[in-house]
């Protein structure tokens, strides 16, 4: 305890340590110099950041730093007033350990990182915060800490397995070269399945679907699909998974790369029911290319599901053969098209596929049904769907490799920029789809990302999203942005040095206005410091600050499990 102390002068009472919960033996040489200092009592490790220590003298921000410690839990200084309202946990993912084996396995891109979560209960009726963090116990983390190097391949890297081994002797005999085995890293997305005390964290390119308990942040287990669906046709899927609420229990929506049809497999799932068993809601060809273009993520409207077919496709070739190009496992074919495609969401039929201008997107915002000037018919002329766009440019896969991110201060290459854009899809069989600007790119800092709204709107018409943006002259996401699509116009708050993660909407219970609510974001500063920022929905002024000892590594997404007792 005194240890863990030493590190946290500001606290109003001392966080409760926790062991190291899965000490695997090499894992001590990834902590070094850090769990040297930190060690009391048995060799344990306990409340210690070495991040804590390096952020402030290290030659890169502290959201590009390898967190230290598996886990931590304690007592958040609360600086400003939490809402009584605001009662329930904030959990977020993202990536936080790049390095094994002490820094001799060095992972290249941000995608790459082993997932941390980061968990905030509050207790607004009380004022009161307690903050965590854990790594998710993947097969792929676990298993490189066993090791000391990775044995499973991640984003941008290959981990060749002992090229003796029969099986590899085998790929090799047909060509193929001895990759290694698909990630289960789930570094993306946090997605709490029915009432909320089983929480599915995934990733994309790679197989994650891991359950963790949002309470101790346990890793579970993974969740099994029954279905058959992921074996050699869908070996991937989409990381954000659409859930929408309907009379007779929620419903996951998602979709799963086809790679032996080169389509998609449109699947829901019930989640209220505690089912594994994804059913084929319909599927989609994909009209362009030899592969299905990357699908990071969907947008739905009350009665469509909008796919979105990028010329960015999968390279099923370098993931068969464990090869990286330019773009990792990615390839750029913009000759290949751009398409945009919509199903009905009762007969799974497509009702409409239109070429589009070329696009690169790794987030849709959201998507609604557009009818004619009367309103009230009931058929929709179009689907409009939003998303943070880059101009058709894949550069942004290079751009956030971490030796880029880590030079960000003095780069001359200039971060590239994005937009809210917007699709418009006609309904009527016009072969061809519109996508335009829907709002001035300077309102942003020409950046937009990692973007939510109040969820009460998907699918609907909707005025309200919050993202990340850039306050100019800095060169990458230093913001966060209100838009208002109809009016035009965007409130951004600001912090010098600091880099905020997801603003993540959370509508205050029994509010009527969109924008009634809270949004959260974690924070990391230049210092070394890290915060879980409130900022009013409405005003999009900070009211809140809940402050951890250490700073927080980058993170990606967020979700919000409300305490039921309130
Ligand atoms: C806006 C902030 C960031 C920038 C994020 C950008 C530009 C894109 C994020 C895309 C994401 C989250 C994609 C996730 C992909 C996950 C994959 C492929 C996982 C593979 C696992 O094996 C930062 C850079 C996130 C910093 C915060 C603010
Ligand atoms: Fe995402």
């Amino acid at each position: 305890m005194a240890a863990a102390a030493s590190y946290l002068p500001t606290l109003g009472s001392a966080p409760k340590p926790f062991v190291c919960a899965a000490h695997h033996p090499r894992s001590s040489q990834t902590m070094s110099s850090a769990t040297a200092a930190c060690r009391r009592g048995g060799g344990r490790i306990i409340g210690c950041m070495e991040t804590a220590r390096d952020c402030g003298s290290a030659s890169h921000h502290c959201a590009w730093a390898n967190i230290r410690l598996e886990r931590w839990e304690g007592d958040l200084a609360v600086q400003g007033h939490i809402p009584a309202w605001l009662n329930g946990t904030y959990l977020r993912n993202g990536p936080g350990v790049w390095e094994v084996g002490g820094g001799e396995h060095a992972f290249e891109h941000v995608f790459d990182g082993y997932a941390t979560l980061v968990r905030v209960s509050i207790r607004g009726a009380r004022g009161r915060a307690v903050g965590a963090h854990r790594q998710i116990e993947s097969d792929a983390y676990t298993s490189a800490m066993a090791c000391g190097r990775p044995i499973m391949r991640e984003f941008s890297q290959i981990c060749p397995r002992d090229p003796g081994s029969l099986l590899d002797r085998l790929r090799s005999a047909v060509g193929l070269a001895a990759g290694a085995a698909m990630s289960d890293n789930a570094n993306t997305v946090v997605l709490p399945l029915g009432d909320g005390r089983r929480v599915l964290c995934l990733a994309d390119v790679n197989k994650s679907s891991v359950l963790v308990d949002p309470e101790t942040l346990d890793t579970i287990g993974k969740l099994r699909y029954m279905d058959r669906l992921w074996w050699w046709r869908c070996p991937v899927q989409c990381t954000h998974p659409v859930v929408t609420r309907s009379g007779s229990g929620d419903e996951l929506l998602t979709l799963l790369p086809d790679f032996a049809r080169r389509g998609y497999l449109v699947v829901r799932m019930p989640t209220t029911t505690g089912s594994n068993e994804r059913e084929v809601l319909g599927r989609v060809r994909c009209r362009g290319g030899p592969t299905p273009g990357w699908v990071h993520s969907f947008a739905v409207t009350e009665r469509y599901i909008v796919v979105p077919e990028m010329p960015l496709r999968y390279s099923v070739g370098r993931m068969l053969k464990s090869e990286i190009g330019p773009l990792y496992i990615l390839d750029w074919l913009p000759d290949s098209g751009s398409f945009m495609h919509v199903i009905c969401r009762s007969t799974g039929n497509t009702v409409a596929s239109v070429a589009v201008p070329p696009f690169v997107a790794f987030h849709f915002i959201n998507a609604y049904e557009e009818r004619g000037d009367d309103g009230g018919g009931s058929m929709a002329n179009a689907v409009i769907a939003d998303c943070c766009e880059y101009y058709a440019d894949p550069a942004i896969i290079q751009a956030l490799a971490l030796h880029r991110l880590r030079s960000l201060d003095t780069a001359k290459e200039l971060f590239p920029e994005s937009r809210v854009a917007r699709f418009r899809i006609p309904l009527d069989g016009s072969p061809l789809g519109m996508l335009e600007t829907a709002l001035d790119p300077d309102a942003h800092g020409r950046g937009v990302e990692l973007s939510t709204i109040n969820p009460a709107y998907t699918g609907r018409e909707y005025r309200y999203l919050y993202a990340c943006s850039i306050r100019r002259p800095y060169n990458f996401f230093n913001s966060l942005t209100k838009m208002d699509l109809v009016e035009k116009d965007a409130k951004s708050w600001h912090e010098e040095g600091t880099v905020p993660s997801e603003p993540f909407f959370v509508a205050r219970p029994g509010g009527e206005l969109e924008d009634d609510g809270v949004v959260i974001s974690t924070v990391t500063s230049m210092d070394g410091g890290g915060y879980v920022l409130l900022l009013d929905a409405a005003t999009f002024q900070e009211i809140a600050r809940l402050k951890f000892p250490y700073g927080l590594p980058v993170g990606f997404h967020g979700c919000w499990i409300p305490d039921k007792s309130h």
